[in-house]
């Protein structure tokens, strides 16, 4: 009996999915573009729980499955570049049983949904998992989203990106002197990766909330302090690496005694994170009422923002930000900017190993760019401007790796039009929506050898007469950073961050990677991009295992 309700509640739902894909199917119709028709929608819960572990087994089978389930893929957008926008052209849709889903990579329909933030609205709801700490700038309606903006926009100035880079030396230096001298380190960096994610956090860290440590190398783990705290890195770190669980499991959850260790000091490192926001935050604002300037930085523009919500008599809307939306914002900052950082430089050194050539490009411009100059001298505002080639890889390692592939939109309660190729698309209402960056980004329509890694394709000029500069791309075929008022906060973060470690890891070392007996430099590259190329997107886009590759880093030739 029990099978029966089972088979029939199952062949009642198939039926109904079928029903609801034909009646979004018209609905879509509506708008003359190219459609393909997916059973199962890749937002639905329970497909997302199931999908990661049935591909292998499928794969493994070699079942011969309908070429549109590439698009029930979670990052199917990292496989596929820019080919289906090929096939089916700029604008096209993927229709489910709950819904539309428009892909776009037309650049002037891109850039429209981009400038009409109320028409095209992020699809703050599904963000909410973000809340681990409260609300923020990632879950805000539209109503509040500028009023984040505001206050978190701030601090991101120039005396800043001073810090950033001076803090970003200071411990590539570290990660320099570990990869080279420590014991190890001795046969090969045992995780790059995990290198570069320790700096890009201890380079926030310093940054954003004034607190400094020193790099350790991935061999070294988080430690609790003898008052068993962990200190507010190590206990970020922890956060960050579990960050999905703590999404689905709120902290307060992670304190019963009976649950396993590993869960228990997660809790732990997450309760303890909390406990230094509220120091930090108390801290800064006992020191704006001594009057004094504070530490500078991101915390400072918080405290000034909460007096603000503290004085608002509630007349005209919410002012400032509250102490949840504070710690909200703190963690959304330190998600939205570790990972992301991270992975990109992460791309970039094991591309630097497939490409010797790049390093020495590269190498050739901070040898001039920093000649005679000492540790001490070099400053961000004489230096940045003129790494150019340091800036360029930075831009093509984004262009093809970009973390984040699409950025999803819903269109308002209205229809809402779209010019595509002189030809108008009525948008339905509440319809989901997608510039897609990796698909306007592999164009080769835009970018001549779309796939191929090449640095220089950014730099113009270099004549005797004519400096080097970076060439600027077409409107909305590049925003790997997003665009329109709801841009990324970080861009310049992000750039001063990486230059100052390309220039300074470049200046006098290369990472050279380690051949297999008898293999020749060009299947070490091929093997390499083999590597670079194996990807997964369960949040961001990153490598499945970057230590496949060993790599060395050693004083170059002729520094
Ligand atoms: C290579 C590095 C980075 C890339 C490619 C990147 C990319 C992006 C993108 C595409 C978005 C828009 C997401 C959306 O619309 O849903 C975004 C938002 C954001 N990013 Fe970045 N990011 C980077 C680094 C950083 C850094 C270093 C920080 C902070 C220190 C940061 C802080 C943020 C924040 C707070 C938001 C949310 C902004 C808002 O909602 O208005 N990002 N980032």
């Amino acid at each position: 009996m029990f099978l029966l309700i089972l088979i029939g509640s199952a062949a009642g739902y198939v039926a109904w999915s079928l029903v609801c894909l034909e009646i979004n199917y018209k609905r879509a119709s509506a708008m003359g573009i190219p459609l393909v028709r997916i059973p199962i929608d890749p937002l639905n819960f329970l497909w997302q729980v199931v999908e990661p572990n049935l591909w292998p087994a499928l794969d493994f089978l070699r079942l011969p499955l309908p070429a549109s389930t590439l698009y029930m893929r979670r990052g199917w957008f990292f496989a596929d570049k820019a080919e289906s926008h090929v096939r089916y052209g700029p604008i096209w849709a993927t229709v489910t049983p709950r819904g539309i889903h428009v892909q776009v990579s037309d650049p002037e329909a891109n850039h429209a949904i981009f400038t009409r933030r109320g028409d095209f609205v992020r699809p703050y709801h599904t963000y909410q998992l973000l809340e681990v700490y409260g609300p923020c700038i990632s879950t805000a309606d539209n109503a509040n989203w500028a009023r984040h903006r505001k206050v978190l926009a701030a601090p991101f100035n120039e005396n800043i990106m001073n810090f950033v880079w001076n803090e970003s030396l200071r411990q590539t230096r570290q990660m320099i002197e570990y990869w080279t001298t420590s014991e190890s380190t001795r046969s090969f960096i045992p995780s790059v990766a995990q290198d570069t994610r320790t700096l890009s956090l201890n380079v926030l860290a310093a940054t954003g909330f004034r607190r400094s440590v020193d790099f350790q190398g991935s061999s070294s783990g988080a430690v609790e302090t003898e008052a068993g705290t962990f200190s507010y890195r190590d206990a970020l770190q922890i956060v960050l690496d579990n960050v999905i669980l703590l999404m689905v499991v709120p902290p307060r959850y992670l304190t019963n005694s009976w649950l396993p260790k590993s869960l228990l000091r997660l809790g732990k490192a997450a309760a303890d994170f909390k406990m230094h926001m509220v120091r930090m935050l108390d801290e800064e604002t006992s020191s704006l009422n001594r009057g004094e300037k504070g530490a500078g930085g991101i915390m400072t523009s918080f405290v000034r923002a909460l007096d603000a919500h503290n004085k608002d008599d509630g007349s005209r809307g919410p002012k400032g930000m509250s102490v949840e939306e504070i710690f909200g914002n703190i963690f959304v900052i330190n998600f939205a900017g570790h990972d992301t950082t991270a992975n990109t430089l992460a791309f970039t050194m094991l591309l630097l190993a497939a490409f010797p050539e790049v390093q020495e490009w590269v190498a050739e411009e901070v040898r001039v760019v920093t000649a005679n100059l000492d540790n001490e001298q070099w400053e961000y505002a004489t230096l940045f401007p003129e790494l150019k080639r340091c800036r360029a890889v930075l831009l093509e390692t984004l262009r093809l790796f970009p973390p984040i592939m699409n950025l999803p939109k819903i269109s308002n309660e209205q229809p809402q039009t779209l010019t595509v190729e002189g030809r108008t698309v009525v948008v339905p209402p509440v319809t989901w929506i997608y510039p897609c960056i990796i698909a306007a980004q592999t164009n080769s329509q835009h970018w001549p050898d779309p796939l191929a890694w090449k640095p220089s394709r950014w730099i113009k000029g270099g004549e005797e007469t004519q400096p080097e500069t970076l060439i600027t791309p077409a409107k909305a075929t590049y925003f790997p950073w997003s665009d329109g008022p709801q841009n990324c906060p970080g861009v310049r973060f992000s750039q001063v961050e990486f230059v100052a470690v390309l220039a300074c890891l470049l200046r006098k070392h290369r990472l050279q990677a380690q051949t297999l007996p008898g293999e020749s430099g060009e299947k070490l590259r091929e093997r390499i991009m083999g590597v670079v190329e194996d990807c997964d997107a369960q949040m961001l886009l990153r490598m499945k295992d970057p230590n496949r590759i060993r790599l060395d880093c050693v004083r170059a030739k002729e520094s």
